[in-house]
């Protein structure tokens, strides 16, 4: 399933603004009253009313303590929600088990989502417990609005893990928390859920309007439009002499110990849009630097024929890529830098079909 666009709305009219321009969730909430500000229930009414089932409506239950009756009856005043969203933000296992419990009465009745938040700490772990409370989702926010993104709390590694966790329990899964518009490419591999978004919708903070253009720009990175380019300038985007250690190499004195690589990546990517176009348009070196991040966190690998042709296919896996040069080079063998250089172009027996 494609990755949604979750827009948070305050009311009704930017609920339509939200559903005219390309959201695929409208979540109700006051972005004044922080990260789960909750409208009040008649700001919940029209907009459901206005919405007509369009769309999926979610309801943020508010910045409640974690006191199961209040958990309770704030769940209870939104139950016409499709979603109702409830933040569970505590260190105190038995306070987040009683809580927890109080909640799998509501959740045969309400589909609940429970909002983790990175800037606490990630802990895939609490999906166990939220799954088998009857949760119907789970999402991944940042309870501080003060400008840090989510991916400046989580590396993408942890919010795949957190991600591939909650699908294995079958829990529908989002990722929010300050998230701009280059975020969403680098994202849409993870295959959350859903992407939510309420700062990047405004001209100004979370707290203002939000505009129609702004939400459309977001739509149409969160859905990308694959296929066919026109015949027309090719550009090359590149990283060049991204260095990194890593563990690397066949011979057994390279085992066990760190040494650095280079890495410079070239990636030719025929022009969508005359003149640039915008976000929607390009593809962010930002992947190209994702991928290598991904490939060096993973471990010891024996080779840098692997890992060459490992990142030529992931960013020929973007449609958008016709060819790529990837060069790899060790750095602490010698006095020279020694390593492999590789083209390769989509269709080649290495890189399979795209994906996006
Ligand atoms: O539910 C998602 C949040 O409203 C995202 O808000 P934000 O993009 O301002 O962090």
């Amino acid at each position: 399933m494609a990755t949604k666009f979750l827009a948070s709305v305050r009311n009704r009219a930017e609920a339509l603004t939200a559903l005219d321009n390309g959201a695929d969730i409208i979540d109700v909430k006051e972005p004044d009253a922080g990260a789960l500000g909750a409208a009040d229930t008649q700001s919940l009414a029209d907009i459901l009313a206005a919405v007509a089932g369009r769309k999926p409506v979610s309801a943020v239950a508010g910045t409640l303590s974690m006191a199961p009756e209040s958990l309770a009856s704030a769940v209870a005043a939104r139950r016409h929600a499709d979603f109702v969203k409830v933040g569970l933000s505590t260190p105190d296992a038995v306070q987040l088990g009683n809580a927890l419990e109080r909640l799998a009465a509501h959740a045969g009745a309400t589909r609940l989502i429970a909002v983790l938040f990175a800037d606490e700490g990630v802990d895939p772990g609490l999906l166990d417990r939220i799954a088998a409370a009857g949760f119907a989702g789970v999402m991944l926010d940042t309870a501080r609005k003060d400008g840090r993104r989510l991916i400046d709390h989580a590396p993408l590694s942890t919010l795949s893990a957190f991600v591939d966790a909650a699908r294995r329990l079958d829990l529908f899964c989002g990722l929010a928390g300050a998230l701009e518009a280059p975020d969403v490419p680098r994202l849409l591999p993870l295959r959350a859920d859903y992407l939510g978004f309420r700062g990047a919708l405004t001209d100004g903070g979370r707290g203002d309007g939000i505009s129609a253009a702004r939400v459309a720009g977001i739509a149409a990175l969160v859905h990308p439009q694959a296929g066919p380019v026109a015949p027309g300038p090719v550009d090359r985007v590149f990283i060049r002499d991204f260095v990194h250690d890593m563990e690397i190499g066949a011979y057994g004195f390279e085992r066990g110990r760190r040494q650095r690589v280079r890495f410079s990546i070239e990636a030719e990517v025929p022009r969508r849009a005359a003149g640039g176009g915008g976000m929607a348009d390009i593809y962010s070196y930002d992947l190209m630097m994702d991928a290598v991040r991904a490939i060096v966190a993973r471990g010891h690998i024996d080779l840098v024929e692997t890992i060459a042709e490992e990142l030529a296919a992931t960013i020929l896996a973007d449609s958008r890529v016709t060819g790529v040069t990837v060069r790899v080079e060790k750095l602490d063998l010698g006095p020279a830098a020694a390593g492999i250089e590789i083209r390769r172009e989509a269709g080649d027996s290495c890189c399979g079909a795209a994906s996006n």
